[in-house]
């Protein structure tokens, strides 16, 4: 389940306001008709006058339970109402004229703040909105239809242009074509992100592929990371290499890569330790590692629930270690999904893999394509 239903938001709010313009004039009618009040007590008309009148003035004052709901409801309508009909006024505000910046500028004060909310960065945001403006700013639109055709198009594109600015990978090409045995991949990030169980669906996807690996555990720091790894590693009947809490993560790096060349394994997959915080510790810890290792690739894991977080921790590994890709994991618990543009615009290396849940299928190749489907489809 994949949800970032807040920026999905985000641009479906913009798109009813200009998709409101197109309704029908009868439909029109018919909403502007609803915000006349249905209660009409003044109009009622009875044999026994004024003892109605004296019941509706209680009524007024105190009415009834289910008047007050149908009040309620009645308010709602009218509010829905008032919605609907300011929904009119931009297209109306528009038409027939070359769309200025002081034109859209509530609209894009309103994207602004929604797509901030939506944990986009403030740099990416900018950017979207600085496209819509070139897009429509000089235009005249005389139909809603064109001016939402002309709004959906700078939209795809600029996201289209964000998460294509890196080259993309194809891990499995990737080792295919690579003629050295074995592929060195090593994992990190702080902890908690989601390494060890991304490491398991690595594992998963290239046995798949019918490309043999092993798993070096060498987050020797936290003792039970070892226990989750060899768990996954014996439920996928895969090879490990273990070592004692406390010892050498470089050296047990080492072991599994010189394990896998002595059985003619294809890949090594090292797991690292994280720490709460990037720490000097750390890093440290992960260049002996990436010495000793000489991986082919490093892969850094993020947790989309850090939201912008994320993008500093990468800044943080980017300055400290660097790496050569990013992983991206619980998209499918972030609510936001902003956090994707940013990391795929601000950062210079692709992410490769979003992990969207818990099993060993749950990794699926980022493509930008598929993203802007799903953030535009109804
Ligand atoms: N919903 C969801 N949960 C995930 C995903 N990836 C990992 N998790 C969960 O996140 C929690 C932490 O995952 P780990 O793999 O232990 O994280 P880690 O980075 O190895 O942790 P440390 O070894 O402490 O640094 C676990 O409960 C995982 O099941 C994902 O894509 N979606």
């Amino acid at each position: 389940m994949i949800c970032f239903d807040k920026l999905k938001k985000a641009f479906n709010n913009l798109l009813d306001k200009i998709k409101g313009e197109s309704k029908p004039e009868e439909e029109k009618k018919e909403e502007t008709k609803q915000t006349a009040p249905t209660l009409q007590i003044e109009e009622a008309k009875s044999p026994r006058l004024e003892e109605t009148q004296t019941q509706q003035k209680q009524e007024i004052t105190n009415p009834p339970e289910g008047v007050q709901i149908a009040e309620k409801e009645e308010k709602k309508n009218i509010i829905t109402t008032e919605e609907k009909k300011s929904r009119f006024s931009f297209f109306d505000f528009i038409k027939y004229k070359t769309i200025k910046e002081e034109d859209i500028q509530d609209i894009l004060e309103e994207l602004r703040y929604q797509l901030l909310e939506s944990d986009v960065s403030y740099e990416v945001t900018e950017k979207i909105l600085d496209d819509l403006k070139n897009a429509i700013i000089g235009k005249k639109v005389t139909r809603s239809e064109d001016l939402e055709e002309l709004v959906t198009n700078s939209l795809k594109k600029s996201i289209e242009e964000i998460l294509t600015k890196n080259q993309r990978i194809d891990l499995i090409e990737e080792i295919r074509k690579r003629n050295k045995k074995p592929y060195v991949i090593v994992f990190f990030g702080v902890n908690g992100v989601g390494k060890t169980t991304t490491i398991a669906k690595v594992a998963y996807l290239l046995k798949k592929n019918k490309i043999s690996c092993i798993i070096s555990a060498s987050d020797t720091f936290r003792a039970a990371a070892q226990e989750q790894l060899a768990y996954h590693a014996s439920k996928l009947e895969i090879p490990i290499v273990k070592g004692k809490y406390g010892a050498d993560p470089a050296s047990v790096a080492f072991d599994a890569i010189n394990s896998a060349k002595s059985r003619n394994i294809d890949v090594v997959l090292i797991d690292t330790a994280g720490r709460m915080h990037v720490d000097e510790d750390l890093v440290s810890e992960l260049k002996r590692i990436v010495k000793i290792a000489k991986p082919d690739l490093r892969i850094l894991v993020l947790d989309s629930l850090a939201g912008n977080d994320a993008l500093e921790q990468a800044k943080y590994f980017e300055n400290n270690v660097g790496y050569d890709a990013v992983i991206l994991t619980k998209v499918d618990a972030d609510a936001k999904g902003g956090v994707i543009l940013s990391l795929a615009y601000e950062l210079n290396k692709p992410v490769i893999y979003l992990g969207v849940g818990q099993d060993y299928d749950s990794l699926i190749p980022f493509d930008a394509e598929w993203f802007i489907k799903r953030l535009f489809s109804s």
